[in-house]
Parts: C-alpha cells; structure tokens; sequence
C-alpha cells in the first residue's frame, strides 16, 4: 500500500501533492514502483495536527480517487469520516481505511456494512491532540488486541461482515517507540484473530531512534523496508509504505530466497 497524503501539513510529506494533477501523478508513480494499493488520506493524522472539516477532506480526496479509478488503480481512502468513506466509494475507492476504527464516526459502521468494502480498522484512542497521553498500557499487546477484537464486535453487530475487516495496530497512535516494538514483535497475536492484518510503520517517528540524530526523514526508508520484509514473514496482509520502490525491492530479495528454498 502506497502512501498518498494530499494534505499540506503530513509529517513525512506535507504539500507535495497538494494539487490533484501533482497527487495523481506520484500516485502512478507508486503503482509503477509495485504498490498494488494507494491509500488516499485528506487529513494529517500527525500528533498534534489540525482537524478539518469532512468538505475540505473530501474536496482534496475525492477527485484523485476518482482518477485513479478511472485508469484502473485500486485504491483506499484514509478518513474517519463516515461521509467521506460514502462519497469515496462513490467515487470508486475499494477500501476505507479508518484509523479510528470507526470510533470517531458513529456513522461509519452503516457506510462500511452498506458499500460493502473492505474496512481497514486500526487500533485507536483518540485524536492527535491526546494520542500521546493515551499511551498507558499494562500489556500493550493485549490491550491492543483485547480493543480492536471489541472493534470487530462493534462492526459486525452493525452489519458489517467479518471478511470485510483488515485489522492494524496502529503504531505511533498512542503507542510509544517502546510500544511500537512490542506490537512489532507480536504479530501472531493479531494474525491469530484470524483476520487480515495491515502494518503501518513507515517513517513514523520511533524509528528515529535507529539512525544518526540529524538524519533526513527519508532516511527511515531503510528500516521501513526491513520491516516490511518482517511483516510480510509473518504473513502480515499489507505493509502501508511512502517508499514503494525500497519496500518491493526488500520484499522481492525475500520471494528469491523463498523461491530459490522450494526449489531446493
Ligand atoms: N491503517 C493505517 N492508516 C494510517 N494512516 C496514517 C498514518 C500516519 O502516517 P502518515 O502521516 O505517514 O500517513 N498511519 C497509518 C497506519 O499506521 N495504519
């Protein structure tokens, strides 16, 4: 899953494709690198980042995804507006992806149940202003897992089918880098509810620790793809990436040595 904010103030990439030609543009960009996913989000969901209103979300979303439909490229939309998910699927989206996990939005479990779309639920708190303090876990695995398997509860009493649902633990939103490692080397927790599960890890904040101290952002590109090289040996479903081409690379190193094992 390619990662594509359309938004002016994303931590990682904050207003360079701000303009729907520039948005559409690196978005075949990432599908030419082996994304097989874009994910379309119109809202920084960085700590501390200003909300704005599901118009001016659906105003920056809207017309990329529908391009993309146009020339054929799956993609979702990243909102914990039921509104914008509708009016996404509308416009051709294949997958909401709903950081909140449909706690933000009592509205967005009708939506998902009504579309029928594939409903990425990830692990939630609370917005970006509070996120960090939410962090407070005896065992954040079980927590984690515990909190997204009442998710699952929520959105299938609201109609919603289970083989809709793509679970994500959500790393960095109320996690701490220490709880970001936890979650990491858990992932048969969340695979062992039996659902699909995304991985978001890219660039975020706690992978800092791993590199110089002035090191440029892109510079997390390198473990990201480790990571996803992880993910995937775990049988993770999706890793979400702004660095495609790194992360296809790494997993393309992984399928050779798979392959070149069977054959052996
Ligand atoms: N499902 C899912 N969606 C997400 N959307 C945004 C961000 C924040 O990262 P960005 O600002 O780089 O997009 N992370 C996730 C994530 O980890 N999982």
């Amino acid at each position: 899953m390619g990662v594509l904010n359309v938004t002016p103030d994303s931590f990682s990439d904050g207003g360079r494709w701000a303009s729907t030609e520039a948005a559409v543009r690196h978005a075949l960009d990432l599908h030419a690198d082996g994304a097989d996913l874009i994910d379309v989000g119109g809202e920084s969901t960085r700590p501390g980042a200003a909300r704005v209103t599901p118009e001016v979300e659906q105003g920056r979303v809207l017309p990329v995804i529908a391009e993309l439909h146009r020339r054929g490229i799956v993609t979702s939309v990243d909102t914990l507006n039921a509104q914008t998910a509708e009016r996404a699927a509308d416009a051709g989206a294949g997958i909401i992806n709903d950081v909140s996990g449909g706690l933000n939005d009592p509205g967005m479990a009708a939506v998902v149940a009504r579309t029928g779309l594939t409903y990425i639920a990830m692990h939630w708190r609370g917005h970006a202003r509070t996120m960090d303090t939410l962090a407070v876990y005896d065992d954040v695995v079980a927590s984690v897992v515990a909190e997204l398997t009442d998710r699952v509860a929520a959105l299938e009493a609201a109609g919603v089918k289970r083989s809709q649902i793509v679970l994500d633990p959500g790393l960095g939103f109320s996690k701490d880098a220490e709880q970001n490692w936890r979650l990491l080397g858990r992932l048969d927790a969340f695979s062992a509810l039996g659902l699909p599960v995304m991985v978001g890890a890219s660039r975020k904040r706690f992978l800092a620790a791993l590199l110089p101290e002035d090191a440029p952002i892109v510079d997390r590109d390198l473990p990201t793809a480790v990571l996803s090289v992880l993910a995937a040996q775990a049988g993770m479903w999706a890793v979400r990436v702004h660095d495609v081409a790194g992360t296809r690379t790494a997993l393309n190193v992984l399928a050779r040595v798979d392959s070149a094992r069977i054959g052996s």
